[in-house]
């Protein structure tokens, strides 16, 4: 009997003649062609849902099928077709194997630890080279009044760069830099690898031009041997197979990008970024707003300091040297693509260890820092090559946030757009909290390397403050648009209460301004899936498993806090830092209500010294009730998050807030103050509709917090099932970043159209 060769999938032909394909799912069968094209998560052009041929839905048998009566002829064609579909499927197979040698053999050339060696001995020369190949050949613009490159080493490196490709050496990481993204199979703008992510997922994969890659060879024999077995159902597979080869002659397009025709380069610069940085809910931000940008097709880079020896990411090479405070610092890029985000960090000895001390030091001292990492951020698209490919300025948005980054957009309008360049680049920036703005006097104009007539967009007066520098005013001023983190935010910035002297300078910019709710890491932050609640005898639950998933994580917590083993009670949790904004003074007050309920209460937070010595006070005098957390502990957030029963957030302020839409999402149930996000986010429980997410009150006193908090351990205890209808409300909601991305994502089109 002749062999039908390999097939590139498993057919598997019943005996009533019908043809499954190898993997089907809910919405039916798919085939994707075989195609060598590296995209998100699609290895060797098999599509997102796998390698899964699409045929047709299969015919019922007809009699001749069903008495197996084939003719011979029919079967030799059967045969001859197969062998053709084969053929082609070899041919394809080829070409990859032969595109895989010549990217590893260019990987190998551009990973060369000698090259590296010498590099790191001459970093003059490597930057320039390196720097030249990350231009990609784009004109590399060069800075002009107010340049803060000024030592002759620098400029003449900016110089060489503005050269582009003409200068660029002949060996190593620059030309496998510049060529590497023209010899690679055809890129997707739209979903950008990393270059090393990419090389290396390629290059340690093996594989043989006459031989095939595992997955599909195994997958080979077992069709080989159900088309011998079964070849007596000759016509049925003949007309299975036609479809196949017709399907695999039409290639299936790729899904468009949900951002469809905005898909824009994207480059957020945060001074922190979880994992890997955070002291708060800006970490937070950084680290899961661009993942959902980039899933809408954006491509998509985080700028954040290295503050330590992380795992991920890789020296990429580059290295430049800036002017701060009249001193040369050099700065060297790390890169890394993680979730189809490139992140970038910024090497240099001013950020060195200060991962659990970042706004630490002196008013100069965080200064200087905040001016390095702006001037070094705002030229990452062009000296950083993600993916063998630098960002360049087209399409170009960057999204700033707080007063630390609100430099970036006066840089970017100072060296560059004054000067007729990066013309089509624009900035946003975020407002995470208005009341740290960068200030100090007048003189502080001169640490910040601007031409003179900049002293405007930074000279401020006010009552409090009289006339003085303020470095989030000439943010606001200079940025294309302003987004803050929710509607009541927005609303309250623009007045003298809530706007702490940049109120004015908002409402000049109302047209400018736009309130978007944060998101949550949904992944991170779901009891389902959560990595903190897999050992200690914790657990993780869901929906359907709250009522025994969640009273063993209360019961957890309990131990491991040393607190009575006691399911009924109710248990109240506080996490945040210890300031003013948080009205940790305002549970201080209510304290004493507090204890002579029969409740448990745990607080976690760092901050102000005398707040964290309040703590450890009512600890002490309360042992049996309460326990005061003094760290910064992000599992000890996620258990508390989980195992408490209540989440108190008595905020004087709060932009947004991310812990109530955690607590929510672990059935845990908010008691806020109802201002900023707060109020957007938790709408007050109505016992007569059975609505709502929790409780609220009207003004930060801690006899309205008692008040709210005495509702809500009421019905803690006596209304059960409103108390499960909270919970369920609260889970069942969509928080994810994914409808906040699509805001962002208008402002984004918004500012690019924007002159
Ligand atoms: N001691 C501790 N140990 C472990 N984790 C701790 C901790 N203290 C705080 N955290 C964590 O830090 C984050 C705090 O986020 P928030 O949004 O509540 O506040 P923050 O005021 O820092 O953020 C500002 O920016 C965010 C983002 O825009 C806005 O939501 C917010 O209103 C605004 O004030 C949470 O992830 C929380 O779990």
């Amino acid at each position: 009997m002749a062999s039908i060769g390999t097939l590139p999938f498993v057919l598997k032909i019943k005996p009533e003649g019908t043809v499954l394909s190898h993997s089907q799912n809910q919405y039916g069968p798919r085939f994707s062609i075989f195609m060598y094209r590296p995209r998100k998560s699609c290895k060797f052009g098999v599509s997102n849902h796998g390698f899964s041929p699409r045929f047709r839905p299969p015919r019922a048998a007809n009699k001749e099928e069903e008495s197996g009566d084939v003719s011979e002829d029919t079967f030799q064609a059967n045969i001859e077709k197969s062998k053709k579909v084969l053929a082609m499927q070899r041919e394809l197979l080829k070409q990859i194997a032969e595109r895989r040698k010549l990217v590893t053999s260019i990987n190998s050339s551009i990973i060369n630890p000698e090259e590296d060696k010498v590099s790191n001995e001459q970093p003059e020369n490597y930057l320039s080279s390196s720097a030249l190949a990350s231009t990609s050949g784009d004109d590399f613009p060069k800075q002009q009044s107010g340049s803060f490159s000024s030592n002759s080493q620098d400029s003449s490196t900016v110089d060489q760069l503005s050269e582009g490709a003409s200068l660029a050496s002949s060996k190593g990481y620059e030309e496998g830099g510049r060529d590497i993204g023209d010899q690679l199979p055809e890129k997707d703008a739209t979903f950008p690898r990393s270059s090393t992510d990419y090389w290396n997922e390629v290059s340690t994969e093996k594989i043989q031009s006459d031989e095939l890659p595992t997955f599909l060879s195994s997958s080979l024999k077992v069709a080989t041997i159900n088309v011998e077995k079964h070849v007596d159902q000759g016509e049925s597979a003949l007309s299975e197979i036609n479809n196949v080869e017709s399907d695999m002659i039409e290639k299936e397009p790729p899904p468009p990008p949900l951002a469809g025709a905005n898909v824009m380069n994207v480059i957020l610069v945060a001074i922190e970024c979880a994992p890997w940085s955070k002291t708060g809910g800006l970490g937070d931000v950084a680290g899961s707003l661009p993942k959902a940008l980039a899933r809408r097709g954006h491509r998509v880079m985080v700028v954040v300091p290295r503050y330590g020896n992380y795992a991920e990411p890789q020296d990429s090479g580059v290295r430049k040297i800036y002017k701060v405070d009249g001193q040369d610092i050099e700065v060297t890029y790390f890169q890394a693509y993680i979730d189809g985000v490139d992140f970038v960090f910024i090497h240099c000895p001013m950020f060195q260890h200060l991962g659990s001390n970042i706004y630490g030091g002196n008013r100069m001292d965080i200064l200087k820092r905040m001016v390095l990492f702006c001037k070094a951020a705002v030229e990452v698209p062009w000296l950083v090559p993600c993916g063998g490919v630098c960002y360049g300025d087209g399409n170009l948005v960057f999204i700033a946030n707080d007063w630390h980054t609100a430099l970036l957009p006066v840089y970017l309008k100072a060296y560059y757009r004054d000067n007729g360049q990066m013309r089509y680049t624009r900035c946003i920036l975020v407002i995470h909290n208005i009341a740290h703005q960068g200030r100090g006097p007048v003189d502080d104009f001169s640490y910040v390397d601007l031409p003179e007539h900049y002293l405007d967009l930074f000279r401020l007066y006010d009552p409090v403050g009289g006339e003085h520098f303020n470095i989030f005013a000439a943010g606001l001023k200079a940025a294309d648009r302003v987004v803050t983190v929710s509607h009541g935010y927005a609303w309250e910035i623009k007045t003298s209460e809530g706007g702490w002297g940049l109120h004015n300078i908002i409402n000049e910019s109302d047209w400018k301004l736009r309130g978007i709710v944060n998101g949550i890491d949904v992944k991170e932050w779901n009891p389902e899936f959560d990595v903190h609640l897999t050992s200690d005898g914790y657990t993780n639950y869901s929906m359907e498993t709250l009522h025994t998933g969640k009273p063993q994580c209360k019961a957890a917590l309990q131990k491991e806090l040393g607190l009575p083993l006691r399911p009924e009670v109710p248990l109240i949790g506080f996490i945040g830092r210890l300031d003013h904004q948080k009205g940790v003074d305002l549970i201080a007050k209510a304290i004493p209500w507090m204890v002579s309920q029969d409740v448990q209460l745990v607080l976690l937070g760092t901050g102000r010294q005398d707040l964290e010595q309040m703590l450890r006070q009512f600890e002490n005098q309360h042992p049996g009730k309460v326990r005061g957390w003094v760290g910064f502990s992000v599992k000890t957030a996620h258990r508390i998050t989980a195992g408490a029963d209540i989440l108190l957030m008595p905020s004087r302020f709060e932009p947004c807030g991310l812990n109530q839409l955690y607590a929510m999402m672990y059935g845990t149930i908010p008691v806020v103050h109802a201002v900023g996000g707060l109020r957007d986010t938790v709408q007050p429980f109505n016992p007569y509709n059975e609505s709502g997410l929790g409780w609220t009150f009207d003004s930060a006193e801690s006899n309205k917090l008692v008040n709210a908090l005495g509702n809500c351990l009421l019905t803690y205890r006596e209304y059960k099932k409103s108390w499960e209808g909270l919970q369920k409300r609260g889970m069942e909601q969509d928080l994810s970043w994914d409808q906040a991305a699509k805001k962002y994502e208008e402002i984004l089109v918004a500012a690019k159209y924007q002159w």
